[in-house]
């Protein structure tokens, strides 16, 4: 018998699993978006089985729930859920990127066929919807779960199996140690990135070349600053009170950062730089697994004759070579995916910096 998965909410990350959980012949899936266009793209393209415009009707057909709309949404369908007259179990998810306020909501649940497992995937993008979704998008990242004070272990056994095809690593914490970590790696560092931004804005107005000067570093380090801001004024407010402390902790640090430089203290400047660099060349790079050790990028291709071909023509002409290549997405009409492996990691950033010269929108799998 097929199970049946409800997915709310068919943007970047909702429409990446489901693309995922479709592709599993046991599983049907209904989709419901507010975005009437998402869901007749899914539907059109088969990532969904079936689309949904009732909370309530679709909930009562599902077995599976997966909650994927912005957090305060999220908490509105959970609390709406004691409510549904449910007649048999209904495992739920979400992907939130805070957890504190969804696992409230979902300890709160009384109703006996409810369980709560939550799920943040760690792997996104500054884009948003449907049209930026991927298959490919969880491969290899960290799949963060939170199970609710009432699941069992074989509820989020049965996630895991789930999202099988992700290629995600599953890792289990709790609400509070999610929230600290990802507060630390994720959160704050979204809110620098667009205060620096925000800082060469200011100095444009007397200095007009900036915004051409603008190049790889600040490039880099603002990319995130390119995100949907509906979406992180939601993750900032949920986890409101740890950035609150950050910030403090924060401020201090570049106090005494300005310290070494009024004083002109170069030899602990230099430290400070140098043991930054060691933490940071220290980060894992996002582990391989069962796949053997290539380095890979994803190439977006546009579907139309030749498209592969002057890809990989490209890297010929530079004597780069491929380990392997792989349509991962194709489909009438709308951009495609390839993924090409390589060797080394010299010739994964050397085609990804060539490619792009092109114009080409190259991701790196690392
Ligand atoms: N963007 C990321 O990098 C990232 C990564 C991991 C987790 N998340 C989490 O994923 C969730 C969704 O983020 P996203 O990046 O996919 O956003 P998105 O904007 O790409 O997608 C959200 C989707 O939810 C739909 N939606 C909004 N309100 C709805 C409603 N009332 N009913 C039905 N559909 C509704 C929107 O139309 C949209 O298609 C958020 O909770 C976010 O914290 C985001
Ligand atoms: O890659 C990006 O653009 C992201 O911002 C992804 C990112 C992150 O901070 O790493 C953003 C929010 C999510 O909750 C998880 C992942």
């Amino acid at each position: 018998m097929k199970e049946t998965v409800l997915i709310v909410g068919l943007g970047l990350i909702g429409g990446s699993l489901a693309m995922n959980v479709s592709e599993k012949e046991d599983v049907f899936v209904i989709g419901m978006d507010k975005d009437e266009e998402t869901m007749n793209m899914a539907l059109k393209q088969g990532v969904i089985h079936q689309a949904s415009k009732s909370f309530s009707k679709a909930v009562k057909e599902a077995d599976i729930l997966i909650l994927a709309t912005p957090i305060s949404i999220t908490i509105e369908f959970l609390n709406q859920l004691e409510d549904v007259d449910l007649s048999k179990p209904l495992l739920v998810t979400d992907v939130s990127s805070v957890k504190n306020k969804v696992l409230e909501a979902a300890n709160k649940l009384t109703h006996p066929r409810l369980s709560f497992v939550g799920g943040h995937p760690m792997a996104g993008s500054h884009k948003q919807g449907y049209t930026a979704a991927k298959p490919h998008l969880f491969e290899n990242a960290i799949y963060v779960l939170t199970p609710s004070i009432h699941a069992t272990e074989a509820e989020a056994e049965r996630l895991k199996q789930l999202f099988s095809k992700t290629g995600a690593r599953f890792l289990t914490f709790t609400t509070s140690e999610h929230d600290e970590m990802t507060a630390v790696i994720s959160h704050f560092p979204h809110l620098i990135a667009s205060s620096l931004v925000h800082q060469a804005r200011e100095w444009q107005k007397t200095h007009p070349y900036i915004e051409h000067l603008a190049a790889g570093g600040f490039k880099d380090i603002t990319r995130i600053a390119s995100s949907n801001p509906k979406l992180w004024q939601d993750i900032f407010f949920q986890n409101r009170t740890l950035l609150i402390s950050m910030l403090d902790d924060w401020i201090d640090e570049m106090q005494t950062v300005r310290n070494f430089l009024q004083e002109q203290e170069s030899e602990q400047t230099y430290q400070y730089l140098v043991e930054a660099k060691q933490y940071r060349d220290g980060l894992p790079v996002r582990e391989k697994g069962a796949i053997p050790s290539f380095y890979d990028i994803y190439v977006d291709i546009h579907d139309q004759p030749g498209a592969i071909h002057d890809v990989i023509g490209l890297l010929a002409d530079e004597n780069i070579s491929i380990k392997n290549i792989q349509i991962l997405e194709i489909r009438e009409g709308i951009t495609g995916v390839l993924r090409i492996s390589f060797a080394t990691s010299e010739d994964q950033v050397g085609s990804k910096k060539l490619l792009e010269k092109h114009q080409y929108e190259v991701m790196l799998q690392q």
